[in-house]
């Protein structure tokens, strides 16, 4: 078992040379889930005036605890007028605060007469006042680069009047199903067939990890078609991904039509699910190369080799630490488990409870039973050669994004 390497090797051959892709640049509605390239700065101040947090009377503080004239009416919207000594403004949740004012009273403790209205006593400056630039003061680090625009960071994005953002170019990824008993749902299966479910679960991981899937292939087992296909494929796409193929057998041409095309960096990983996965380059025309990820064809295998292997490539690629970093946390194990010699990725559902989060593991752990990894939330880490009892605290990867 000397010939496996550990998963640090590995990620460190998948990653050392990896640069991010180029930026371009996109409209604020093409934005989300892209990767932001450069940081953004703050050109506005937002909020961008002082304005009211509550539907009341503005006033000067000073004035409080009288009955005052109404001199103004501020709808959210419409300009304010400097507020008159003595007196006070009805306004509206987001309407300006007028110059000279400097607190607003909520109208349920406000009794109004006509044009006048009593102000409850002792109000402090500055209450419910929402302040210019509370949330952001023009020249700040609005949001850096690496960052994910999701909901907030878009919303914060169009608070700044910002219509187009420079963003990564999204690697683009041929995948590729080897193996002849895998056919297409859609036809009716054969003695000896099985549907690809690969296809359409790493379509969905890549996906989420930002990539766009250029390419879905199938290839034969057959060392010519897989080499012409693999050549294809390398141009095209910035990541070749495949399933199966990767392990020992007749059959399995993969691993040798990379290492002819291009170049066979790493293969058998002291990982379980995984052994066998392959990683390398593929040239192309232009002498530059394709990242290669040979993930073996059981699904669990492929389910847990792109979270550890394609969600760093692709967080690489995007410039994105937040996706290069797996998210971690402790959990009690609620189960016994003993690893031979190599690290298990076990699929445990995670429970919140009074004592801590609680580990359960799904109890079939073999690499064909993809049901496993339908309610894993996380994936417990052992490392190789653990007995583990129930109560002991074990790493887990929180399968997020
Ligand atoms: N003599 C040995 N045999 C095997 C070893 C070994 O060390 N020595 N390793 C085993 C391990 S571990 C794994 S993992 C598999 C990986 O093999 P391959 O990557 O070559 O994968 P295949 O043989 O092509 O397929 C494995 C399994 O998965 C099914 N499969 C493949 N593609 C799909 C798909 N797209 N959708 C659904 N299911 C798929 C395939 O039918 C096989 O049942 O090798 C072991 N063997
Ligand atoms: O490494 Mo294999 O993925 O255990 O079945």
């Amino acid at each position: 078992m000397a010939d496996l390497q550990p998963i640090s090797v590995a990620l460190e051959a998948l990653l050392s040379d990896v640069r991010a892709l180029e930026p371009e640049s996109v409209s604020l509605e093409a934005a989300a889930g892209r990767v932001l390239a450069e940081a953004v700065t703050a050109q506005l101040d937002v909020p961008p005036f002082d304005n009211s947090a509550m539907d009341g009377y503005v006033l000067r503080a000073s004035d409080a605890g009288k009955w005052l004239p109404i001199s103004q009416r501020i709808a959210a919207g419409s300009p304010a007028v400097p507020l008159v000594e003595g007196s006070c403004a009805r306004i509206f949740t987001g309407g300006e605060i007028p110059p000279g004012a400097d607190c607003v009273v909520m109208q349920e403790r406000v009794t109004q007469e006509g044009d006048r209205a009593l102000i409850p006593d002792a109000l402090p400056v500055g209450d419910n006042v929402r302040r210019q630039g509370r949330d952001v003061s023009r020249g700040e680090l609005l949001l850096s680069a690496g960052e994910c625009l999701e909901a907030a960071a878009l919303g914060h994005l169009a608070g700044q009047g910002i219509t187009q953002v420079s963003v990564r170019r999204q690697p683009r990824v041929a995948l590729l199903s080897t193996g002849d008993e895998i056919i297409d749902p859609g036809t009716p299966l054969k003695p000896g067939q099985l549907y690809n479910s690969n296809r359409p679960m790493l379509k969905r991981l890549l996906e989420n990890y930002g990539a766009e899937v250029v390419q879905l292939v199938s290839v034969p087992d057959d060392y010519a078609q897989t080499a012409m296909l693999l050549t294809q494929a390398a141009s095209v796409a910035d990541v070749v991904v495949s399933t199966g193929g990767v392990s020992v057998g007749e059959e399995d041409h993969v691993k040798a039509a990379l290492a002819s095309l291009g170049q066979l960096d790493m293969w058998k990983l002291a990982i379980r699910p995984g052994k066998p996965l392959a990683l390398g380059r593929l040239p192309r025309e232009d002498g530059s190369e394709a990242r290669f990820v040979g993930l073996p064809g059981n699904p669990v295998s492929g389910f847990v080799g792109a979270w550890l292997f394609l969600r760093p490539l692709m967080g690489a690629l995007l410039g994105c630490p937040a996706l290069n970093a797996l998210p971690a946390l402790t959990a009690t194990a609620n189960f016994t488990t003993q690893t031979g010699p190599r690290q298990h990725y076990m699929r445990v559902a995670l429970r919140f409870s009074e004592e801590g989060i609680i580990a359960e593991a799904f109890e079939d752990q073999n690499s064909g039973v993809l049901s496993s990894c339908i309610s894993a939330d996380a994936l417990a880490v052992i490392d190789p050669h653990q007995q583990v009892e129930k109560g002991a605290l074990v790493r887990c990867l929180w399968l997020q994004r």
